[in-house]
């Protein structure tokens, strides 16, 4: 009898195999750290020639020169403690595997209710159509319709959004089904109509529904560009228009609901249930950006299906594998590991990349090596897109606390009415929203510091990336709107740091030092362009001026700076490549490194101070998702998109300029003397203000060579040599 039990026990424990696993690489990582070893001794000894400053250079020092030496140390054990910090990032990375099939044989249909958030906030730079494919994708994930649901938030608040969710609304009819009756990916239909390769195009269906798209598509868009809603639409949802009375404006409008397909309702399961929510604005009440609107979301949902998952999307990301739900069910079903796992990150991932992908916005190697670091320390950040979330934590239930028990009927069905005071400005006085409950108010990046309070309430996270991405969306498309993507999250995370819930500080004993150190390599991002600023002029102007900063290229100590300059960096191009970048992008990414640190760190840097003095808000500066035609052209060539004045520009330009000025003069000089002696002892100077030079190459044909309309404006490039010119001149005759 004993026996008989125990065989059904192991057939039970079959059933109870893992619904994922996490995998690590022993080889790589020993590799990895004994590498990290070497360099980090030369780091040392590098610290060590600083502070006894070897005799051969010490003869004829000045008061000055010393104080440059001493800059010179500060700023290297910056960077080198900088460098241990990021080493946590690829200390101890693991992947994760899931099993759906295990999962479906254990739940089948029996799975979780999801509800899928979508933010929009702006019609013009965030196209409606866009935004309809968006949530059409996710309304046909591989997930059963009736426990899935999709929310629109439109912090724009406008009807043209909302005509264009009301037509999709209708289209979903067709999409949904078709979607899975030919299992078709991606279920975008935007981008699946246009892939090539989905086989489909012949069958009649197909052409149908092809058809039905493109007459949807035609009419959102005509409406878009006339900014005006059809009549004959008007008429048919009338009872969602009839909500926009005539003084509506972006910044001011009571809140907005419609329940365009209500899955409550017995008989309508086939296709999810589709809200549009634009909560109340009033230009006295803060309306606390993307952290407001997924706040307002998750109320207003609680009272309509009240997901026990919430997976949240910006506006571009349309999903581009439909079995993401499943994958991230995998880890947060799991009985075992997965129970202490409070949300699942899957990466950013962008469709409009070119090639060599010019402005690094792939952030390849964040995606591809950094977060597995950080999963392996306790898990990634909450990036605020492509993130399931378990409800009750992220509405504040801490790890160990008991589920509460889903209950079984969907609560009794609201008045829309009554749900929209949940979406109202006062709501949320004197309560915990954006503080202890939901998304936390008050920074930029609103979405890292929440999962960091998740993480600190005892949770861990995991993060998944599936061969075939989950999630695709818009990268920016020049290098403007980059640095400012670049500035937001710089000066947000660094606002992290500085606040009640440092990683540092708040995080300490809460989540291990792994995590602590791999926070602190993002929230360290503004105040790392100091010295990166500082070192790029001095080098350039102590070469102009013949300051000797480095030892001879003959000296042994000349070892250290080598190594350290040459591994860093050929480590850094091979981990590029395993990630399946191109030997151009690599270079490029080198390019971006520099241009966040000199212009968008050094803003947000800055921001940030000033707003800690109390004498700044933060903003939050959308993303455009569309470029204007010749733009868009230049971005497809690989072409550098200036443009417009900025004060950036203004930095980038001012510094590659004098960059540009001090090798010149130096090399003539250099010509001129024929001084063997010189060049030794100048080597690391010519090779570091070289590099520079040969980096900024774009920039310099941006500002001087070219003549279309992406060219940097004249202007700048005036006040840039100007000023570039006088420092020269000012430091050549101290
Ligand atoms: O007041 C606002 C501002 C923005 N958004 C939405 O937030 C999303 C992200 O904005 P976007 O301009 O695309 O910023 P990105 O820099 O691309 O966003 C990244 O960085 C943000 C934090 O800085 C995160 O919130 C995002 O999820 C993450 O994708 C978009 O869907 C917006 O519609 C709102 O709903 N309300
Ligand atoms: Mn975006």
């Amino acid at each position: 009898m004993r026996k008989e039990d125990d065989r059904f026990r192991l057939v039970q424990e079959g059933d109870r195999e893992p619904l994922f696993v996490t995998r690590r690489r022993t080889g790589r990582v020993i590799t990895f750290r004994v590498f990290a070893a070497s360099v980090f001794g030369c780091i040392c000894s590098i610290w060590f020639y600083r502070v006894t400053a070897p005799s051969e250079i010490d003869e004829n020092r000045t008061g000055f020169v010393r104080f440059i030496w001493l800059v010179m140390l500060t700023l290297e054990i910056w960077f080198g403690l900088y460098w241990l910090v990021v080493q946590s990032l690829r200390w101890n990375p693991v992947w994760r595997f899931t099993f759906t099939d295990r999962l479906s044989r254990r739940y089948g249909n029996d799975l979780p209710t999801l509800d899928v958030f979508v933010c929009t906030a702006d019609p013009v730079i965030e196209p409606p159509l866009m935004v309809v494919n968006t949530v059409l994708s996710v309304a046909a994930l591989d997930y059963p319709p009736e426990k899935l649901a999709v929310y629109l938030s439109d912090d724009g608040g406008s009807e043209l959004t909302f005509y264009a969710l009301a037509e999709a609304a209708e289209f979903a009819g067709v999409w949904v089904p078709f979607c899975k009756r030919f299992n078709v990916e991606p279920r975008s239909p935007a981008a699946y109509l246009s892939s090539t390769a989905n086989g489909l195009e012949s069958s009649a269906a197909a052409k149908e529904v092809a058809e039905l798209y493109r007459e949807m598509a035609a009419r959102i868009e005509t409406a878009t560009k006339l900014r005006r809603v059809p009549e004959e639409a008007r008429l048919k949802y009338g009872d969602g228009f009839s909500q926009w009375d005539s003084d509506v404006t972006q910044r001011n409008h009571g809140t907005i609901l419609q329940i365009l397909v209500d899955g409550r309702k017995k008989n309508t399961v086939a296709i999810p249930t589709l809200v549009y929510l634009s909560r109340e604005k009033r230009p006295q009440h803060h309306h606390h950006f993307k952290a407001g609107a997924m706040n307002a979301l998750i109320r207003v949902s609680s009272k309509i299906t009240c997901g026990r998952i919430i997976l949240n999307l910006d506006c571009d990301m349309y999903s581009n594998n439909s079995k993401s739900a499943l994958d991230a069910l995998c880890i947060l079903l799991d009985e075992k590991e997965g129970k202490e796992i409070a949300f699942v990150q899957f990466p950013q991932c962008y469709e409009n990349i070119t090639r060599n992908d010019l402005y690094g916005s792939m952030m390849r190697v964040i995606a591809d090596v950094e977060f597995n670091g950080l999963d392996g320390n306790g898990g990634p950040l909450y990036i605020g897109t492509g993130c399931f979330h378990r409800r009750d934590v992220i509405c504040g239930r801490k790890y160990g606390e008991v589920e509460e028990e889903e209950s079984e009927e969907i609560q009794e069905i609201l008045e829309p009415e009554m749900i929209k005071a949940l979406a109202s400005c006062t709501y949320e006085e004197n309560s915990q929203w954006g503080k202890e409950m939901g998304l936390k108010y008050g920074c930029p990046v609103e979405d890292v510091i929440t999962g960091l309070a998740i993480q600190c309430r005892g949770w861990k996270s995991a993060y998944l990336t599936p061969k075939k991405k989950a999630f695709l969306g818009v990268a920016p498309t020049n290098l403007h709107q980059m640095l400012v993507q670049q500035r937001r999250w710089s000066e947000g995370d660094f606002q992290i740091l500085l606040s009640e819930y440092s990683p540092v500080w708040y995080g300490q004993g809460k989540i291990g030092l792994g995590l602590i150190l791999g926070y602190c390599c993002y929230c360290l991002w503004a105040p790392s362009s100091v010295p990166v600023l500082v070192y790029s002029v001095l080098t350039s102007l102590c070469l102009l001026k013949g300051i000797p900063l480095f030892p001879k290229v003959s000296s042994l100590w000349f070892f250290p700076f080598g190594y350290v300059t040459v591994a860093a960096n050929a480590y850094s191009l091979a981990e590029f490549l395993w990630c399946g970048g191109t030997f151009r992008g690599w270079w490029n990414e080198q390019r971006m490194w520099l241009y966040r640190r000199t212009s968008s760190f050094v803003f947000g840097f800055i921001d940030t101070i000033l707003k800690k003095l109390g004498a700044s808000e933060s903003a939050f500066v959308i993303t455009a998702k569309v470029a204007e035609e010749e733009a868009a052209e230049r971005y497809e060539k690989e072409v550098m998109e200036f443009g417009v004045e900025s004060p950036m520009f203004l930095l980038l330009g001012t510094l590659g300029m004098l960059n540009l000025f001090c090798s010149a003069a130096a090399a003539m000089g250099l010509m001129t003397s024929r001084d063997g002696q010189h060049f030794q002892t100048m080597g690391m100077q010519f090779v570091i203000t070289g590099v520079l030079v040969v980096l900024n190459w774009p920039l310099y044909q941006g500002m001087l060579l070219r003549n279309d309309k992406g060219k940097m404006p004249v202007t700048v490039t005036v006040k840039s040599v100007v000023l570039a010119l006088s420092a020269c001149t000012c430091i050549a005759f101290l």
